[in-house]
């Protein structure tokens, strides 16, 4: 069967088109986006060299993990690029939120059990995932 070419996302910030902020990481900001040319909603994380400190390698590791990643369970990265002090990371936007948004809009009294089990079920296959691939995350949150 014949492959499709695969997209590539554009690394010029102007061809995309900032929203409005969705959250907030320690050294990053968050945004709803539009990528221009692909007429597709996307999420992309700017984060703030100037105030990443010395912790460059890191935030090169991170971003690379996110590019390669594969696994149903992980946000996999469409592509990164600098513009002037900050690095854009390009993602697809989750619009149902994060779990803890879910439990607060539609489960305000919290998850059963059985729907906790299977959510850490996920969790940790995707955990075992990056495990397999020499990775340690280092920063899962409860929410
Ligand atoms: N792809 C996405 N789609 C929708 N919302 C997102 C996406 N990525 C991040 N967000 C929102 O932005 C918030 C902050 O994202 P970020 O990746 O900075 O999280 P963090 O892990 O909490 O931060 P840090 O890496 O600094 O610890 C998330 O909690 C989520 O609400």
């Amino acid at each position: 069967m014949e492959q499709l070419p695969e997209k590539r996302y554009p690394s010029n910030p102007k061809d995309y088109k900032l929203y409005e902020e969705i959250g907030e990481g320690v050294n990053a900001t968050v945004y709803r986006a539009l990528c221009i040319p692909f007429n597709e909603i996307v999420a992309i994380k700017v984060l703030d060299l100037e105030k990443c400190n010395n912790d460059l390698d890191g935030i090169r590791r991170e971003v690379q993990t996110m590019s390669l990643i594969n696994h149903q369970n992980l946000l996999r990265a469409h592509c990164s690029f600098t513009a002037d002090q900050s690095l854009w990371v390009v993602m697809p936007y989750m619009a149902e939120g994060s779990c803890l948004h879910i439990m607060k809009t539609a489960c305000p009294d919290g998850f059963e059990e059985s729907v906790i089990a299977t959510l850490l079920r996920e969790v940790l296959k995707a955990l075992v995932y990056l495990h397999g691939h020499g990775h340690i995350h280092r920063d899962v949150k409860v929410s």
